[in-house]
């Protein structure tokens, strides 16, 4: 019967609508219209509570994620008396600069409450912010799950989605109580059906059972086929994979002639190279095509490292003009994000259109690096407005739930340590396993070795031993 009322709140909608990942969808649930039908929003409260008693959840406080289901979570806290928690979608720049209000208390179980899940991120970035307050999430409760791949993603991820109402019923009851014809019903079935986001591993035994919650517990491979990855994202996750190799070298030596036989020797060995072209004396534009070439022949991506950090339309002329013409030979290009979207935008009005791609900078190797906490989240914000362009973070650990990003880590080398400039190492195993991250980058560590290839291959396997322990069943 809730599904008759929701449809006579108009929050189900059938004919075409875009969802936030960017798909058409020919049905849409908004949930938002709760809001003017507080019987109905009092009824949803209620069912949601009622499962969770019938499944004798266990918490400390309740989250909402933020916006449609935050009024869910006060009426459901206001009635039973449970403490609640407030994660707001940006920190304020003022006052006690908070990202979750409420009392916290490190360790204390989370149940987050959602209206609708599709790909299950929604529920992923706010367990994400909850877990960095020291909180523990293992379960939430979702009134429309859409069946598109939300629950085995979640339970992948350590948490376990219980919905109150699926997408196939919700098509049945409307279906039986002929509120859509049959023709309709079916044309939705196969959209649910053909655009699920999440398939568990074929022939895999292991139950998703709640781990420690692993960032990035899917497989390049996987990810690299995920519907809304950008497509040099996919094609990076591609080259990772069949190479086995997360290994990006950073060629930071002065002369032309030697990058590119650095490039032809460590080629087979990596999935991106990167370059500081500016640090070139005898760059020329012959340069930067045979090194396109060398690409295309050893199967890597060329990242520039020029960081830019200025307004949009002074990028856009740094980016595809000047003595380097960085957009034409450069797969990849990284951005400061303290002058705000502008300087995203202005690249990718010169990058998008050339299939290229940006990583922001959301956090720095280096000793003292001011780019921390609220400065990182508004780099994931960021990349999130324009994930058209951005595929990725420079950074020191993966903290972004979303599968299509990129994490990628400089300041590796075997041993941890550090330069006398302030550059801080640490090893694959800590970037990698621990840290979730998905690329090491490398400079010196191989450019330093006696034998530059076989330091790249320690590198390489060390990066890719760390990920397929990341990856193993036993791990957490
Ligand atoms: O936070 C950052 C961002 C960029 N880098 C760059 O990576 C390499 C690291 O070189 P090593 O020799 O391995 O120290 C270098 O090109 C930096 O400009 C970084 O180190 N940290």
């Amino acid at each position: 019967i809730i599904i008759l009322k929701l449809h006579d709140a108009d929050a189900v909608k059938f004919g075409e609508y875009k969802l936030k990942s960017g798909i058409m969808t020919p049905i849409y649930i908004d949930l938002r219209v709760l809001v003017s039908h507080p019987a109905l929003m009092n009824q949803v409260a209620s069912l949601m509570y009622q499962r969770v008693q019938e499944e004798g959840l266990q918490f400390d406080s309740v989250c909402g994620v933020p916006y449609t289901a935050l009024p869910l979570a006060t009426i459901i806290c206001s009635r039973h008396e449970l403490p609640m928690l407030i994660r707001r979608k940006e920190a304020k720049d003022y006052g006690t600069k908070r990202v979750v209000e409420g009392l916290i208390r490190e360790g204390d179980l989370c149940l987050i409450i959602e209206d609708t899940v599709t790909t299950g991120s929604s529920i992923l970035e706010t367990a994400e912010v909850l877990y960095k307050e020291g909180l523990k999430v293992t379960d939430a409760i979702v009134l429309m799950d859409r069946e598109q791949g939300g629950l085995p993603m979640l339970a992948s991820q350590g948490i376990k989605l219980h919905p109150i109402i699926s997408m196939f019923k919700l098509l049945n009851v409307l279906q039986a109580a002929e509120r859509i014809d049959a023709q309709t019903a079916q044309k939705v079935r196969k959209f649910i059906k053909e655009t699920n986001t999440f398939r568990v591993k074929e022939n895999s035994t292991e139950p998703p059972v709640a781990k420690k919650p692993c960032l990035v517990k899917l497989s390049y491979a996987e990810r690299a086929g995920l519907p809304n990855v950008h497509p040099l994202a996919s094609k990076l996750l591609k080259i990772m994979e069949d190479k086995k190799s997360n290994l990006c070298v950073s060629a930071d030596v002065t002369n032309c002639e030697e990058l590119l036989q650095l490039a032809d020797s460590v080629g087979p060995k990596i999935c991106m190279l990167k370059t500081h072209v500016d640090i070139l004396k005898d760059y020329t534009e012959g340069f930067s095509q045979k090194l396109q070439v060398l690409a295309e022949k050893h199967d890597f991506l060329i990242f520039e490292d020029r960081k830019f950090a200025d307004i949009g339309n002074t990028v856009k002329q740094q980016y595809e003009g000047g003595l380097y013409q960085i957009s034409s030979w450069a797969d990849i290009v990284n951005a400061h994000v303290v002058p705000g979207p502008g300087v995203v935008k202005g690249l990718s009005s010169v990058g998008k259109a050339l299939g290229r791609g940006c990583l922001l900078i959301a956090e720095m190797s280096s000793q003292g690096s001011l780019a921390t906490g609220n400065y990182r989240q508004a780099a994931v914000k960021m990349a999130e407005e324009d994930s058209d362009f951005v595929f990725g973070f420079i950074c020191g650990s993966a903290f972004s739930m979303r599968p299509e990003f990129i994490h990628m880590t400089p300041g590796v080398q075997l041993e941890a340590g550090g330069d006398v400039l302030g550059q801080q190492y640490t090893t694959p195993e800590e970037v990698i396993y621990n840290k979730g991250s998905d690329v090491i980058i490398v400079g010196r560590g191989v450019l330093e070795a006696a034998d530059r290839l076989k330091a790249a291959e320690l590198y390489r396997r060390s990066g890719w031993d760390a990920y397929t322990k990341r990856l193993s069943p036993n791990s957490n």
